[in-house]
Parts: C-alpha cells; structure tokens; sequence
C-alpha cells in the first residue's frame, strides 16, 4: 500500500479570504499540508474550521486568495475535479449511500472516479482489508454502528490512494477508546500510505496525540500554528480556544 512520498506534492491554501455577504468567514489564511504528516486544525465553534476544509476540497470558491496543489492555483476547481486530483474529505455526517452494503459504496466512488467497476471492487477489498474492516463489506450501509460508519467514511475517500485527506470531525460522538482507535487508523494512513492529513476535530486531545503540526484558528484567522509544544505553551491558544472551553465548562 506504501506510495513514495517524494511524488506528492503538497495542498496550500495562500491568503484564503472567503466572504459570504458582508461576514468574513475567513481571513488571510495560509496553510501547508504536508505528504505523510497529520496536520490538525483546531478552534472554538463557529472558527471557520468546515469553511477551511470546504475550501480546500472545491465545495467553496475562496473570495480571494489562493489554494495551490502541485503549484497549480485549484481553487476554481469542482469537489470531483480536486478529488480526482488527489483531494479527498469525509464529512462530518457520514454520508454513505444507504442503499447500498459497505462494498459498492467503496467501489460506486472508485467508478465516480473513472476505473472500471470490477477494479473498483478489488481496490475496495484491499483497502477493507487493509483496515481489518472487510467484514463489513456485505453489510448494509443503513445499519451500521457509528464508529464502523466512520471507518467506512473514511475507507472510501481513501479510494484509489488519495494524496491528501480531510477529516471534518471524525470523532465527534466517539468514547475516548473508540477515538484512541481512530487515532491510529490515522497514524497507519499517514505513516504507511503517506497521505497527507487534516485533521479537523473538537477533541483536542485526540489532535494533539497524533498531530506533527497544528494550526488554531479564531474567527476566521489563523492565530498559532507549530507542533504540540508550541501549542501547549501560547497564550493565544488558551485566551481563543481552551479559554473558550472553560468559559463553556
Ligand atoms: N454558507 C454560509 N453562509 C453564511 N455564513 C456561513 C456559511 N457557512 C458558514 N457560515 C458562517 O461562517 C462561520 C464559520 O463557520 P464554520 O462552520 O466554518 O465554523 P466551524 O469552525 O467549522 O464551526 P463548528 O466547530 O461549530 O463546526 C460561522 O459564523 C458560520 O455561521
């Protein structure tokens, strides 16, 4: 499954405004996701934080500014068009096809991306496999248990290798053993697929354990980025976001 990290390129976002009437939903943001690394992005409600990631996948046109992949300015681009370019994200409602078992909600995305279907079914299986989930592939999407809903969110944007994957919330309504087993599925894709991830969640811990990089926006700006250390130690972190936190305790 091991890919070379040399080929990816990284996914930035430059100077992102995004405006929606007259309300600044974000400003002056500039990010670097990285190939292999996990990158968290973390902020009190309402920071800006699905605006980002919408931004960064095609389901929101920055206002000004740049997103960049490879160098190229992709931020006119479609969710489809960046996701065949190597841009995938879950959601924070696992939006799977209820309709459908495990397996063809794999595979349905791996034909959207242009193979054919019988290669979609065996890039599915391995992929299930891989994550100790195939078997779940003859289940139902509609009955599944929460935590398997988000392993299978998250195994179909891994569909066909994507360089990078943002995760919008994926341990929200999770027990903390359920999102310390979600804390190395995502490790295991960084490490041995070399993707490069965002993670966007409200459990700061849970970021924080598998993060190499952080960033921490507040209305809309990115106000301290760094590794776990940096983090621990700003004040501005605590004013905007823990203060925030224990004002809410
Ligand atoms: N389509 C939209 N139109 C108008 N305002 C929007 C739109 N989308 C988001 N907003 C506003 O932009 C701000 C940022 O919202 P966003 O959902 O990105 O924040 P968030 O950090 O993801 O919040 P949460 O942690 O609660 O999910 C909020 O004030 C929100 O109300």
């Amino acid at each position: 499954m091991r890919r070379s990290r040399d080929k990816a390129p990284s996914l930035t976002a430059s100077g992102v405004n995004v405006a929606f009437g007259g309300f600044k939903a974000l400003t002056d943001v500039t990010m670097t996701i990285t190939p292999g690394a996990v990158h968290g992005l973390i902020g009190p409600n309402g920071a800006g934080k699905t605006t980002l990631v919408n931004t960064l996948t095609g389901f929101q046109t920055p206002t000004t500014g740049q997103v960049g992949l490879a160098g190229r300015d992709v931020g006119a681009l479609a969710p489809h068009e960046l996701r065949r370019a190597g841009v995938a994200r879950t959601f924070q409602a696992g939006r799977l096809f209820t309709g459908l078992d495990v397996l063809d909600n794999l595979a349905v995305t791996g034909v959207g991306l242009g193979h054919s279907r019988s290669a979609s079914e065996a890039e599915a299986m391995k992929l299930l496999g891989w994550m100790g989930i195939a078997h779940l592939a003859e289940q139902p999407a509609a009955g599944l248990p929460y935590t398997d809903e988000r392993r299978v969110g998250i195994a179909r944007a891994l569909m066909f290798s994507p360089e990078f994957l943002l995760l919008d919330e994926p341990a929200a309504g999770m027990s903390e053993a359920e999102a310390s087993d979600l804390a190395d599925l995502i490790r295991l894709v960084a490490d041995e697929l070399g993707t490069g991830i965002l993670l966007i969640e409200h459990n700061v811990g849970l970021v924080l354990s598998v993060s190499h990089h952080v960033y921490v926006l507040d209305a809309g700006q990115i106000i301290e980025e760094g590794d776990v250390d940096v983090i621990l130690a700003s004040q501005a972190v605590r004013d905007a976001y823990l203060g925030a936190d224990q004002e809410a305790a």
